[in-house]
Order: C-alpha cells, then structure tokens, then sequence
C-alpha cells in the first residue's frame, strides 16, 4: 500500500512516517507538511491512502484534495460536524474514493467509549475529563465530543438535578453537551487520557483510558488504512470495523 502523510513534520504525523517505513508491506508516497502542495505531490507520486493529521481549520479542503485527487483518505484530524460528513459523503460518490474519520484511533480508547455508551444506559449523571499535552489546540477533544454524542445516543439527558446556582469562577462547571459537563486539561507529561464518571445515587462509576506514546494510535489508523484503500464509503469511527 503507497501511503501519503499529511502534517509529516508534526507529533502524530511524524509518528506515522517512522510506523509506514518500519512496515514491509507499506510504502511512503510522499511527506507533506505545511507550504508543501498535496496536490502536486498526489499528481506526480500517486498514493492508495493519504493519512492526515494537520490541523481542524483546514479540514475539509484536505479532505477535498486527496478524494479528488485520487487517493482514499484516513484522517485524524478532529474537528469534523454532521454537515462536514454529509458534504463528504457527496465527495466519496462523486470520486469514488473512500474517506475514513476518526476522532481517536487507539483500539483501547474507542472500546472506553463504547464501555460508557453502554454504561450511560444506567446512569442519569456524566462528566468528561480529557487530559491532553499543552501544544493541543482545540478544546475539548474530539474524543471527548464523539464520547458525548455516543452516550446521548437515544435522546437520553444527562445531570437532570444539579443545583449549579452560584458561580464563583465562571465556567467552573465545564462545557455542555446535552447536559454532560466537558473538562478539559491541559498541561506538560500527558500525550491523551480521558475519563468518563457516571453517577448515580450512592455510588459512581469511572472508566479512564490514558495514552502515554503515540506509537498507540498506529494499529487502528493501519487498520483504517487497510480498510478504506478499496472501497467507497465514508466511515466515521473506528468502532465500525472493531
Ligand atoms: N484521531 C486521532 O486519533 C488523533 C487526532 N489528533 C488530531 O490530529 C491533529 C494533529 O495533531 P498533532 O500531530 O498533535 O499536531 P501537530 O501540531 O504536532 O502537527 C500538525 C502538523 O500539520 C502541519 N500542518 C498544519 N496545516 C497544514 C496544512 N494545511 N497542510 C499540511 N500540513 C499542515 C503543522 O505545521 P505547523 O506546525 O507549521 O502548523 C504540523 O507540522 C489535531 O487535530 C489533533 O487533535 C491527534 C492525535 C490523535
Ligand atoms: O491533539 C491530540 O493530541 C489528540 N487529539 C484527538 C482528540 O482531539 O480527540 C485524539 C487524541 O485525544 C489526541
């Protein structure tokens, strides 16, 4: 498989560079980085798969770029909106071309997410915190949105009796996701950790996954790899092909 990083010079996008020349049965296309043109590179060194992890305000030109210039797409980058993936869905028809998002791509993590859709079937309070390095740009994490949205699933609310009536420190409460409170942290010695605490009377439940190298991101963006080269379909989540 002739695989295109995008964002090479970056945390992730380095990370993938090294996994992609370690691997017997990938070759690197091309290394694109910021100034360098993704077009011209798929033009002149045509690729099965562009990966991408660059930046969320220039996502959906990126996406645009590799459908249409040739290439099926695997993407990191968070960011994306329910309007994003429909105008998406056209591209992947209209191209033929695959595209698969996902807000996080360690195996560990998606199966947490999937633990608290399921746990939050039994508990009417949430909170979210994620723990993220202090280069992070977006807040919350995508992770933590994808996590929201799962476990409201259902049209279920969240956190129906809280008496949030003083605010000594505005915003102290976190962000709101159909009641879920989102946290985010940001400082130096984390690479990625989120923990989802559901509560309920008389006792609580936290499920907690934490990322300490991004080596652990590799086995599910290969696996996206893998899966998306030959086929035109949009897939937003890694979940869909655990
Ligand atoms: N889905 C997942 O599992 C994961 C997703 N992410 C997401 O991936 C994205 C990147 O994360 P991370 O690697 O930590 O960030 P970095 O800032 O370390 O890397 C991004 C790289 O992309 C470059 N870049 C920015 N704009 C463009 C562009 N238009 N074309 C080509 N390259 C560009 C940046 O250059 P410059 O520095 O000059 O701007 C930088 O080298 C973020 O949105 C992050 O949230 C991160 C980890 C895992
Ligand atoms: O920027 C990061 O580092 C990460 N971003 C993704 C997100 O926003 O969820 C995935 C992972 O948490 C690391």
């Amino acid at each position: 498989m002739r695989v295109t990083v995008n964002g090479s010079m970056g945390k992730m996008g380095a990370t993938v560079v090294e996994f992609v020349k370690a691997k017997d049965d990938l070759t690197l296309a091309g290394s694109i980085d910021m100034g360098d043109s993704l077009a011209d590179s798929l033009a002149s060194n045509p690729a099965d798969v562009v990966v991408d992890f660059t930046r969320p305000e220039v996502r959906m030109e990126t996406v645009r770029t590799i459908l249409f210039g040739g290439a099926a797409a695997v993407v990191g980058t968070t960011g994306f909106t329910p309007n994003d993936l429909e105008q998406i869905r056209a591209w992947v028809k209209e191209t033929g071309k695959g595209c698969f998002i996902a807000p996080n791509f360690i195996i560990g993590n998606v199966l947490m997410q999937q633990f608290a859709k399921k746990a939050a079937e039994y508990y009417d309070y949430a909170e979210i915190i994620e723990y993220h390095h202090e280069n992070k740009v977006d807040f919350p994490s995508g992770t933590a949105v994808k996590t929201a949205e799962l476990m409201c699933e259902n049209n279920k609310t969240f956190n129906p009796k809280t008496n949030d009536q003083v605010a000594n420190v505005e915003g102290a409460r976190g962000g709101d996701f159909e009641g879920i409170k989102l946290h985010a942290v940001r400082m130096p010695g984390f690479v990625a950790s989120q923990e989802v605490i559901l509560g309920a009377p008389g006792q609580y439940l936290t499920i907690r996954h934490d990322s300490i190298e991004r080596t652990s991101y590799m086995p599910g963006v290969y696996m996206a790899s893998q899966y998306i080269k030959d086929r035109a379909e949009l897939v937003y989540g890694l979940e869909h092909i655990l």
